[in-house]
């Protein structure tokens, strides 16, 4: 096997190779005060004896020092009380570019180890079962998180909310799934078996109704993603105006020339600790060239995705919005350029209209207020542990569909006893202990090397 540092390895098969000791540099890449280095695998004690001699105290800091190349704390993991299941260590080391390159070298020099791959430590553990599959991606998500509120949902993930939720549905599931096939053994006893049936009917009822709650709630989801809004209204209504006046900085560029955005502008911001994402599209009129026309297309289909279209029109010239025009997404009217207004209450808010001006800053700390207020809308009050991809929703549908054909009491009770499996099938898919490899692949790909 070659152990150059440069060397990069094949992502598809890692499972092949599992027995290796992997070594990865888990801090972030550049010059750094302190960089720590990850090793999870059979060699690690072989690495340790290697580097520094005898074992420190397991899970207790030890400074040592580390070859002839630094001094740095120690810190020895035996398996499987480890974060991967495997013999483990940590060596937090200088974090100058040499250091860790020679450190990184001398631990590559051990035979049986070789570089990490992106999420390779959260896959083995995922391996050993000191991880399931809704906390690597709660993990996953915890790295990416942008905002608090993203953070604090990441985290009750990957701690374990989702996997007591679905593991307390599963045992459920298994009451009911042993009922009905109790039933089948007596099904020659007719009223046995009709009870039976009935029994796991009751388990199954209340458990539809936790699914079908879950499942209405998305702002686990709306959150881990960003809450979409779309800026719309008639051209020069001053809406990347106030893109930029939102954002903070020069984003869009803002003309009194009528048209002038086409594409779609996109900002970030971080409201109240939740992630919005705010587009800028083409001012909407009739006519236009067909480049204006192709950015008007693109404006209404941006509109009609959004969770929220912020509506803009001049003070001027106000605007009622185009009510059906976005589906069924939302709208919040907003009367921009109050500056230009001879007298203040001159022109009377529209219902629910927020008034504006992107010049002065007018009105902004109402329209962000409204924004927050949208976009935490179900987060404070939801449930600890909210859906938060949609690989969970497509496997809670089937399990929903599942449950809901089992309790017709008109089907035959041999299907009816399938439906159940059916359902324990999608719901071992969310946790994991079904068709997991498939899964690991793409979500241990989000993750950097070192996790
Ligand atoms: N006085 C005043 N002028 C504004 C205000 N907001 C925008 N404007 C001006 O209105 C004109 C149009 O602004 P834009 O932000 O480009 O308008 P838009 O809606 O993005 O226009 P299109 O992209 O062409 O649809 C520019 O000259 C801006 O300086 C405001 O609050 N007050
Ligand atoms: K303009
Ligand atoms: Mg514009």
């Amino acid at each position: 096997m070659n152990h150059s540092p440069l060397h990069h390895e094949s992502r598809t098969e890692p499972a092949s190779r599992a027995g290796d000791t992997i070594i990865a540099l888990a801090s972030g890449a550049g010059v750094a005060a302190v960089a720590v280095v990850r090793i999870s695998g059979p060699s690690t004690r072989a690495v340790l004896e290697n580097l520094i001699g005898t074992l420190p105290v397991p899970r207790e800091g030890a400074v040592r020092k580390i070859g002839d190349i630094d001094r740095g704390l120690v810190l020895w993991f035996p398996g499987p009380a480890s974060f991967t299941g495997e013999d483990m260590a940590e060596l937090q080391v200088h974090g100058g570019r040499a250091v860790v390159q020679a450190v990184v070298e001398a631990v590559l020099a051990v035979r049986g180890t070789r570089l990490a791959e992106p999420g390779e430590f959260a896959r083995r553990a995922s391996r050993t079962g000191s991880l399931i599959l809704t906390e690597v991606e709660g993990l996953a998500d915890l790295v990416s998180a942008e905002t608090e509120a993203q953070r604090v949902q990441a985290l009750a993930q990957a701690e374990g909310g989702l996997r007591r939720l679905y593991e307390g549905w599963r045992g459920e599931l298994l009451k009911a799934q042993s009922l009905m096939e109790a039933g089948l053994d007596f099904s020659d006893e007719a009223d046995v078996a009709a009870d039976a049936a009935r029994q796991a009917a009751d388990v199954v009822a209340p458990l539809l109704g936790s699914v079908e709650t879950h499942l209405a709630d998305r702002s686990g989801e709306r959150l881990r993603d960003g809450f979409r809004v779309a800026i719309a209204g008639p051209p020069n209504a001053g809406k990347s105006s106030i893109l930029n006046a939102l954002a903070k900085r020069d984003v869009a560029i803002v003309s009194e020339e009528a048209g002038t955005t086409r594409d779609v502008i996109e900002v970030h911001l971080d409201v109240g600790g939740v992630p919005v994402i705010v587009a800028d599209t083409a001012g909407l009129r009739e006519g236009g060239g067909r480049v204006e026309a192709e950015g008007m297309r693109r404006a209404v289909l941006r509109a009609q995705s959004a969770d929220l279209v912020l509506w803009i029109s001049d003070a001027a010239d106000p605007m009622p919005a185009p009510l059906g025009r976005f589906g069924d997404v939302p709208i919040v009217s907003v009367t921009n350029k109050a500056d230009l207004l001879p007298q203040r209450g001159a022109v009377p808010e529209p219902p629910s209209g927020i008034v504006v001006s992107a010049k002065t800053g007018e009105g902004f700390e109402r329209l962000v207020a409204e924004l927050g207020r949208r976009a935490g809308a179900g987060i404070e009050e939801r449930a600890a542990s909210p859906i938060t991809r949609t690989r969970h929703r497509v496997e809670l549908v089937s399990v929903r569909d599942a449950l809901k054909r089992f309790v017709n009491p008109d089907l035959d009770a041999e299907l009816r006893a399938e439906e159940l499996r059916s359902a324990a099938h999608h719901l071992g898919r969310l946790t994991g202990r079904i068709d997991v490899e498939d899964i690991l692949g793409a979500i241990f790909s989000e993750f950097c090397i070192g996790k």
